[in-house]
């Protein structure tokens, strides 16, 4: 099976990667920047092109360029009866056909970055009208980059792109914070790296290999007018949850707003 990708950035880069470690796909990126097609046929030894060839109805087409210039980039495509997966955010299904010509099987996937290293998270939605057989293609592919979620309903995707799709930023940009912190308490960069990221992976690993629930795990931490007490105190003080609450709500917000600005 051919699965062609229509950009071949970041995202297209950590679906590849996690593809290629699993083999029985003949890949081929389509992007019109030859650096990032001599970076992708390097790292991944997959095909790749400046052009998209003739499809058939046995290949799949990802559709893996900015929302933004999605409507130019399928310009003049002929589906030729391929299943379409998008992984775009806030283009509906409903966009989608208009952009492809009335194509009809087309599926919309969530991905996340970590797919890079096989750690992704992927929410997929299929139309009443796919076929089991397409949407077990769609998951045949994710599950070779991490983990899936089919959802319900298409508005599942602006949803958990809020959740997991952005928020590998956000455990970035605590991370961050941490170094920064880190560095103000008179670390070398490099130790506050060590520091922060040491933190996230132990942290993160004891929640998993536990199972206890993350408020108990934070209990455990925090001992009666200890140290942990003080900074959480500052967090709560600052409603540190409620910024979270509002930023994934901003997140979908502007899910939902991208698709009214870009249906045609
Ligand atoms: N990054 C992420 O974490 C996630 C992204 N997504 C979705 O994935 C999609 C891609 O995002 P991302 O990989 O970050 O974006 P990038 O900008 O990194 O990649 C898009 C690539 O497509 C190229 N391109 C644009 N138009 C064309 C065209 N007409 N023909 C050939 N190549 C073209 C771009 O070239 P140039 O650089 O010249 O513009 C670029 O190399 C988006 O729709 C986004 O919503 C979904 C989930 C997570
Ligand atoms: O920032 C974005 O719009 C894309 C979708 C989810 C993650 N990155």
């Amino acid at each position: 099976m051919s699965v062609y990708f229509l950009g071949g950035g970041n995202m297209t880069s950590a679906i590849v990667a996690g593809m290629s470690n699993h083999g029985g796909y003949d890949v081929v990126v389509i992007d019109r920047n030859q650096e990032k097609r001599e970076h992708l046929s390097r790292c991944y030894q997959v095909r790749s092109s400046d052009k998209l060839p003739e499809l058939t109805a046995t290949d799949v087409l990802v559709l893996a360029v900015k929302p933004q210039d999605m409507q130019q980039a399928t310009t003049g495509i002929k589906t030729n009866g391929a299943l379409v997966l998008s992984i775009a955010a806030g283009l509906t299904v409903d966009i989608l056909r208009q952009f492809l010509n009335n194509h009809q099987r087309i599926i919309r996937i969530m991905p996340n970055t970590p797919c890079q290293i096989g750690l992704g998270i992927s929410g997929l939605f299929a139309p009443a009208n796919i076929e089991a057989a397409d949407k077990a293609v769609a998951e045949n592919i994710m599950r070779t980059t991490g983990d899936v979620v089919w959802l319900e309903k298409e508005s599942g995707i602006n949803r958990i792109a809020g959740i997991s799709g952005s928020g590998p930023a956000y455990v970035f940009y605590f991370l961050n914070a941490l170094q920064q912190a880190a560095i103000q308490q008179g670390f070398s960069t490099d130790e506050a790296h060590q520091l922060s990221l040491g933190t996230f992976k132990g942290a993160v690993s004891l929640a998993e290999q536990s199972g206890t629930e993350f408020v108990q795990l934070q209990k455990n931490v925090t001992s009666k007018g200890g140290t942990t007490f003080a900074a959480t105190s500052v967090f709560d003080q600052q409603q540190l949850t409620q910024v979270v609450i509002d930023g994934v709500a901003a997140s979908v917000a502007r899910a939902e707003e991208m698709q009214k600005q870009l249906a045609p």
